[in-house]
């Protein structure tokens, strides 16, 4: 094993793959405003820009929330000296990130081999967007009754933005919308993503509860959300969170595909700086990635479910992120969530909990689910997969299927919900 080591790391720097070696995971709990000011400061210190920048894996927001930040190796000194000089407590959630991303690496070498050998698919590992693309036109082949590829538009640098439709007949039937991938390095959803286009193709006809939601309803799913920030994570920089837009007037690349939609646009859960993970862009919609979707959900006009899956953190939220008004349906949302969660949780006892966005992680405006409840869709909820943060956005790939089957169970109980509440 030691020698593929070795060789994964020949090969991904040798292709230019940034590396993060000596780079930790730290997690602070800011208690109190004034620490949760020093955070927010530490995040924006000039010397700590560009590849020395802190890398908010769960942003400061408020007071006692947790708080993940990726702390590159050169950085680690400086900050760890910052938080201690304002008492501000934090453990190391990830002794050496590079190490967990050569295990991955490692990992998904070996089920390449393997794959190729035995000709089929691993549900079981990650995947590049060639692979996923490829995968897509083999699985609407074999399923020509159910399912057909529809392509909504075209990323930044102009890959096709692709989205499954699984269908049994009718003209713009209600229909679900479920997107993965939307935040590129949040591998697991990707991966859940394709798990659950095979699981609702294996299930048709046999599972009588999906059947009958397919029998009544259209179900839309959009695997690779983010293509080139996907692209992007295999190729050079596995964190890569945003889209690879380039930001008229900064050097800094990329707008947060979670931030540009048009509601509650720019405000304070947002960021206008072009340089910051959570950066809004110019203007709502101004990403490819997300107009693309707007235009495909406005034109459909019968959606009546958006379930957008994000990791990591085990939560279910709905709407709003943007205000703390309570979202007209609170009650109804809140109980179906709590209904999901605890479906989920009876696979593996997975723990998720649950609210709506504001309350429930912090202020985030310009979100999609916030947007499509704006505009009419009810059933509006945003998922965190696994795990808590002892591996992150680096979730190793044994715990696809795991998450994916039990992200299945709560998914089918909000799907029965939206079939069964008609509106
Ligand atoms: C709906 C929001 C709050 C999800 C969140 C984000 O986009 O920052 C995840 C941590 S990626
Ligand atoms: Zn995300």
């Amino acid at each position: 094993m030691e020698k593929l080591a070795f060789f994964v790391i020949l090969v991904s720097t040798a292709f230019g793959q940034m590396d993060f070696v000596g780079d930790q995971v730290l997690r602070v709990r800011a208690n109190g405003e004034e620490q949760l000011a020093w955070l927010k400061e530490l995040g924006a210190l000039e010397d700590l820009q560009f590849e020395n920048k802190i890398d908010f894996w769960r942003s400061p927001s408020k007071a006692n929330l947790l708080v993940d930040m990726r702390v590159p190796f050169h950085s680690l000194q400086a900050v760890k000296v910052f938080l201690e000089s304002k008492r501000i407590p934090y453990t190391i959630m990830i002794e050496d990130l590079q190490a967990l991303l050569d295990q991955e690496r490692e990992t998904m070498l070996l089920a390449r081999k393997s794959e190729r050998s035995v000709g089929e698919f691993s549900f079981s590992s990650y995947h590049t967007i060639e692979e996923i693309y490829s995968w897509m036109d083999d699985f609407v082949a074999e399923n020509p009754d159910l399912v057909s590829k529809i392509e909504i538009g075209q990323s930044y640098e102009g890959r096709p933005i692709y989205v499954l439709k699984f269908s049994t007949g009718g003209d713009k039937r209600p229909a679900i919308w479920i997107d993965t991938g939307i935040h590129s390095r949040e591998w697991i959803t990707q991966a859940t993503g394709l798990w659950t286009a095979n699981k609702i193709s294996n299930e048709y006809g046999k599972d009588a509860s999906l059947t009958s939601i397919l029998d009544s309803m259209d179900i839309f799913l959009e695997i690779v959300t983010n293509p080139d920030g996907f692209a992007y994570t295999h190729s050079t920089n596995r964190m890569w969170r945003k889209t690879r837009s380039i930001n008229a007037g900064s050097s800094c690349i990329g707008v947060d595909p979670n931030r540009n939609w048009d509601v509650g646009f720019g405000g304070p859960g947002a960021s206008s700086n072009p340089c910051d993970e959570t950066y809004h862009g110019a203007f709502p919609h101004s990403e490819s990635e997300v107009k693309s979707i707007v235009d495909f959900i406005l034109a459909h006009a019968n959606v009546k479910s958006v379930l957008s899956i994000h990791s990591y953190s085990q939560m279910l939220m709905f709407p709003y992120g943007y205000t703390q008004e309570p979202a007209a349906d609170h009650e109804e949302l809140d109980n179906l969530a709590r209904e999901a969660v605890a479906a989920l949780k009876e696979v593996y006892g997975t723990e998720y909990t649950f609210g709506s966005l504001i309350d429930t992680i912090y202020q985030a405006d310009g979100t999609t689910i916030d947007w499509s409840y704006k505009n009419g869709v009810k059933y509006s909820f945003t998922f965190e997969l696994r795990d808590r943060g002892q591996h992150g956005f680096v979730l190793p790939a044994d715990q696809i299927i795991p998450t994916a089957e039990e992200t299945w169970v709560a998914l089918l109980k909000i799907m029965e919900h939206v079939r069964d509440h008609p509106y």
